[in-house]
């Protein structure tokens, strides 16, 4: 039986180590370990992690590892590759793992191996990619179809959303894709403007098939597609659904046979592997959605064949553990220095918050220090001109990873190579610092009037010792791509295990939902909403007192 967290030998041999070394800085570490670089960095396959612009020493590393020992993170890695229940509060296992199976070893939940239907999926996925591609699934007016249009939202629209974005040098030719997930009208209004209905083909992505945002949507497409088609059979040929609900589907018009099942193992969230990758592999192909689950598989090889120390996402973990729960970093940006990859922190928001912003442990006892933390982030250049002010110089401590392809898509002219060295400036920057001797000499080279020099020096120090990790790969290609999704997934896994929280439930997400349910009634009729505090009662009156119909009494 483990102890809690705080009581862990570890854990507290990590708060006095971090007592002993919290003055350092790390341009000091530098100096003093010329191959500081050699060991913290590691890499996996075409992707290099450095982690050495962190704030930690051998030891810390030591006693980092101590904790994932003392918490049985080798355990925990094994109870999720063999299916075990971990998802507690829902009694389910978590087997997107299973999803990128590519040695197909059996993985039993419930006494069956899930592999048979696993291959299965991603056979009819491929048929009717084929055939959309090919032609020979064509629209209602026998056009070719060309536009996809994936209807979902949470993990069945970032996801895809951001895999399509990323990889577009890959797409089909002739095709384009879509995504609509708000349930402001605005999105798919937006959207349905720039389409035909005789070719587009609409994926209803729903892992219960009772979101109401992502039902709303549909039901409108469906009536938009209606007013053109020249009958309900039309249905068939433009709407097909990926789900767990088949009588939902069904419920809905959805004729079953054009529905990609996947299963309640599968976490919204992680499930991009699964059918809900259907967009994906209908814009760019199903071989590069395999070469997508390739570069998963090698990912979930090495997380549970390689040794703690190096291990990159337990590495990547224990850092981020490190950081937050010694150093107090409550914010972690992603910043990619690569435009296609302009969606991944958005991707990675709900991954690392929904999966570990939890106040309790798995059995249901208040945590007593920090889990999870504010993950965001937009690409690497134009942050630089919004928001790193903040992240060189502003008070909240505020960690970092950049990522960056070596090989640019677009090669053109200087255009990679000063992308990259604003890359590497911005480590080196955050890490280094410049000191108040740095500062004086440049100013005073710099001809001032005096007393300028002394009010400038604060303003221009940087005090540096700013954590980030650099992830550089070759290229961004659909494997690579994967591994980098598979990383952070397990990443937010071991993190979770030390933390001792279920990562694979979001109960959190439930109480908006609720009220609102209560609330949209309550806003279709003329009496004044006296039921709940008086903010809330005071906005809905005011906004149906405003609003044209209808008026309120
Ligand atoms: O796929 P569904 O069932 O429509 O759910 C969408 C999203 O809603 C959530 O359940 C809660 O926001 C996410 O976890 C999920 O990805």
């Amino acid at each position: 039986m483990k102890s809690s967290l705080a009581q862990a030998h570890s854990w507290v041999s990590l708060l006095q180590h971090y007592d002993c070394i919290k003055k350092q800085h790390m341009r000091d570490l530098f100096v003093t370990d010329p191959k500081r670089f050699d060991k913290f960095s590691l890499i996996f396959s075409n992707i290099l992690f450095d982690f050495s612009k962190n704030r930690l020493t051998e030891e810390t590393l030591k006693l980092l590892l101590d904790l994932a020992h003392e918490r049985e993170l080798q355990q925990g890695i094994s109870r999720m590759f063999a299916g075990e229940p971990i998802n507690n509060t829902e009694n389910r296992p978590v087997l997107h793992v299973a999803l990128r199976n590519r040695a197909n070893r059996s993985i039993m939940v419930k006494g069956k191996d899930v592999m048979p239907q696993v291959n299965a999926v991603l056979e009819r996925m491929r048929k009717f990619c084929d055939k959309v591609h090919g032609g020979q699934w064509r629209g209602f007016s026998g056009e070719r179809l060309t536009d996809i249009v994936n209807i979902g939202i949470g993990g069945s629209d970032l996801g895809p959303a951001m895999v399509t974005e990323a990889l577009q040098p890959y797409a089909k030719s002739g095709f384009r894709v879509h995504f609509v997930s708000n349930v402001d009208g605005t999105q798919l209004a937006e959207t349905l403007k720039t389409i035909r209905p005789e070719t587009a083909l609409f994926v209803i992505s729903s892992k219960t098939f009772t979101t109401q945002e992502t039902l709303t949507n549909a039901h409108s497409a469906r009536n938009w597609f209606l007013r053109a088609a020249p009958d309900d059979k039309a249905i068939a040929k433009h709407f097909v659904a990926v789900s767990t609900n088949r009588s939902e589907v069904e419920r809905f018009g959805i004729d079953p046979c054009n529905m990609f099942e996947f299963w309640d193992w599968v976490g919204g969230r992680y499930s991009l592997w699964s059918a809900i990758g259907l967009s994906i592999a209908l814009y760019l192909g199903m071989e590069n959605f395999e070469q997508l689950l390739e570069g998963a598989y090698e990912m979930d090889n090495h997380f549970r064949e390689t040794p703690l120390r190096q291990n990159i996402p337990v590495i990547a973990a224990l850092v981020g553990i490190w950081n937050i729960n010694f150093l107090g970093a409550q914010s972690h940006a992603v910043l990619p220095y690569d435009q296609y990859l302009e969606r991944f922190p958005a991707y990675l928001q709900q991954l690392e918050m929904e999966s570990n912003g939890k106040h309790v442990t798995r059995g249901g006892a208040s945590v007593n220090y920090a889990t999870g933390n504010v993950i965001w982030g937009a690409p690497g250049t134009n942050g630089q001109h919004a928001f790193f002010q903040l992240l060189h110089q502003g008070t909240p401590l505020i960690t970092a990873d950049f990522l960056a392809p070596i090989e640019s898509h677009n090669p053109m002219g200087e255009h990679h190579q000063i992308l990259l060295s604003n890359f590497f400036a911005q480590t080196e920057a955050l890490m280094k610092g410049k000191s108040e001797a740095e500062v004086r000499t440049e100013l005073e080279k710099a001809n001032l009037a005096e007393g300028e020099v002394e009010l400038l020096i604060p303003h221009k120090l940087f005090e540096g010792n700013r954590p980030s990790n650099s992830f550089l790969f070759s290229k961004l290609t659909p494997w690579t791509l994967g591994a980098l999704i598979a990383f952070y997934e397990h990443k937010v896994f071991t993190q979770g295990l030390i933390w001792d929280i279920n990562s694979f439930d979001q109960w959190g997400v439930e109480l908006g939902k609720q009220l609102a349910k209560k609330i949209l009634p309550e806003l279709q009729d003329t009496e004044e909403v006296n039921s709940h505090d008086s903010s809330t009662n005071g906005l809905i009156n005011y906004y149906k007192y405003i609003h044209p119909s209808p008026p309120i009494k």
